[in-house]
């Protein structure tokens, strides 16, 4: 007989205070007590001296009611601890929460003489419905209060594939909530108050895999302000804010080829976001999971199984080294439990129809000649989608062409059909960037960026697929330096339909941002690469630009490479 892992978790990063018992069963069904004491502000957000002095009354309270729970269930020997180990949220979180519950963990794992285990909460946001789902290497997305961020596994690290650039998800939410006047968390409430709305235009902000509310949110602001009905206002900010959500998850889920989706965080206890993600991956094809609102909202289920996994991997800690970490991002967790497991790969690429996120697109490369369709996406209101159809394919056409005018090889353009979402181009290349990374391409698309940028746009969605690479077989009658080099090798810029005009630093920063991250989630070896982009964009473009680059990374929000 095999026997059950147990663990207890305790969570307290910010409102739930709450302990669980997981244990994962012996004839394979597990199971997971949870005990929560949620702290409900009277007034305003979520107050960090009142969120620690909820910790500090609540937390011994879950924990004893767990340790009951634990003994009671507990059938070994009656003088062996009921658990096999203490597992708890080490980050990121209000600093003196976490320290409240770090330190009861800590008292209790001696207590009982048993490990130590500590959690990054955002991993166990995302551990909790792989762990529901049986999938194997799905993308995650985490909709969470102070966080909003897309994660895949690849070498050993979970990455951030795409994340907010501002605050988290139902923080924005909760914003409008009080400038409503209504008492945290806002969330449920527009929820509930968006039954009875109807759409209004609002802001959409998506950056290639990165997006943005506080546009939306000023807006949302003001039009309640002007005097929209409040149930038109959190209708339609259901409706953009989670449209964003997933898009960008179906970006990733076409980025990485994988097709399975999985929601954590509280957040994820919309509906409406969950049927619009349930949607998007029916229409593609793909699985999706939201576990349970119970593993949904903060709780220590998720601590308590993540705990047992990292326990059964050997990845404890000693007391010396369990400080806590306000600001632990997931992708600083080195994944122990899942060793020789599945990670998501680079998909095959050449097929005569590709179904990417945004479009699909129809390859004829005898014809010369690429159709690119915007089909309406099911899961955005039609209002939206046909807003975004028309404007994204009317930027692409302009935007490509632009560029050509700048020097920047893409595809000649043919025919266009704003109304119906249609575009033609040339084919170009042989073959997409991700499959033919070499520095000199990469050197190009550098010199690509830097050349647009000057002109005032960025591309908006610079990846390695949307680069195309392959000789250049120039017309007889071209008689340009380039038809003279036709031996030469060609990197285009395609799909311009995220692109934008604009003259900030920190717009063409990001837009290079964009690029990098994708040389980082496709390449093995990024570095190099990584430093050939560099290199390029340096020859023609402005300097500070890559200084703010710099900036981006510096902010601690993304960490690349294999480190
Ligand atoms: C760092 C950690 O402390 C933080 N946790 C956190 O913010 O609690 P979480 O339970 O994951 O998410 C709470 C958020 O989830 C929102 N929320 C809950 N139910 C909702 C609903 N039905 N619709 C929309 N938002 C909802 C709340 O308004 C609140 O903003 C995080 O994961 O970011
Ligand atoms: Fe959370």
């Amino acid at each position: 007989m095999s026997s059950a892992t147990r663990v207890l978790g305790i969570e307290g990063t910010a409102w739930a205070a709450s302990a669980a018992v997981y244990d994962s069963g012996r004839d394979g069904v597990d199971s997971v007590f949870i005990e929560t004491d949620a702290y409900e502000p009277d007034s305003g957000g979520i107050h960090p001296r009142e969120a620690a002095e909820h910790m500090h009354d609540a937390i011994p309270r879950v924990v004893e009611r767990a340790l009951e729970h634990a003994r009671e269930t507990f059938d070994g020997p009656i003088d062996e601890p009921p658990v096999d180990a203490v597992a708890f949220s080490r980050g990121p979180g209000l600093g003196p929460c976490l320290r409240i519950v770090a330190t009861a963990a800590r008292a209790l794992s001696q207590a009982l003489d048993v490990s130590l285990v500590g959690v990054n909460h955002m991993v166990a946001h995302l551990e909790i419905g792989r762990h529901t789902s049986g999938f194997d290497s799905p993308v995650c997305l985490n909709a969470s209060g102070a966080n909003a961020h897309l994660l895949a596994y690849r070498n050993g690290r979970y990455r951030v594939l795409g994340e907010t650039m501002d605050t988290g998800v139902g923080n924005a939410i909760d914003k409008f909530t009080r400038h409503v006047g209504w008492s945290h968390p806002g969330g449920p409430k527009v929820e509930a108050a968006a039954e009875d709305g109807g759409y209004v235009d609002l802001p959409y902000v998506v950056k290639g895999m990165d997006f943005s509310f506080s546009g939306i949110m000023s807006a949302a602001k003001q039009r309640y302000d002007n005097g929209v009905p409040v149930e038109d206002v959190c209708y339609s900010l259901q409706e953009n804010v989670f449209a964003m959500l997933t898009e960008v998850s179906e970006r990733a889920l076409s980025l990485t080829g994988s097709d399975e989706l999985v929601l954590g965080g509280g957040v994820g206890r919309n509906a409406r976001l969950r049927d619009m993600l349930a949607v998007m991956c029916d229409q593609r094809g793909a699985s999706f999971h939201a576990p349970d609102a119970r593993f949904l909202g903060d709780n220590a289920g998720m601590i308590a199984v993540l705990g047992a996994k990292m326990y059964g991997a050997g990845d404890t800690l000693a007391l010396a080294d369990s400080r806590v970490d306000p600001n632990f991002r997931p992708d600083q967790v080195p994944v122990s439990w899942r060793d020789g497991e599945p990670e998501l790969a680079v998909t095959d690429s050449e097929e005569e129809r590709i179904r990417g996120a945004e479009a699909v697109v129809d390859l004829e490369p005898g014809a010369n000649r690429v159709t690119k369709r915007r089909r309406p996406k099911r899961y955005r209101h039609p209002e939206l989608d046909e807003r975004l159809r028309r404007e994204r394919t009317t930027l692409e056409a302009r935007l490509t062409s632009l560029a050509r005018r700048e020097g920047v090889p893409t595809p000649v353009l043919g025919d266009v059909d704003p109304l119906e979402a249609r575009l033609e181009f040339e084919y170009v290349g042989e073959c997409d960037l991700r499959d033919a990374l070499t520095p000199a391409s990469i050197g190009d698309v550098g010199r690509h960026l830097a050349r647009i940028h000057l002109a005032g746009f960025v591309h908006g969605d610079p990846t390695t697929r949307n680069v195309r690479v392959g000789r250049y077989h120039a017309p007889s009658n071209d008689r340009t330096d380039d038809a003279r080099a036709q031996n030469r090798e060609r990197t285009y810029l395609i799909d311009f339909g995220l692109g934008y005009h604009a003259d900030h630093v920190e717009d063409y920063a990001m837009d290079l941002h964009v690029f990098d991250q994708s040389l980082v989630g496709t390449a093995d070896e990024p570095d190099p690469l990584r430093e050939a982009v560099r290199e390029g964009y340096r020859e023609v473009g402005d300097e500070r630009v890559l200084e703010r680059l710099e900036d981006v990374e510096g902010r601690g929000r993304y960490v690349g490479g294999n480190s």
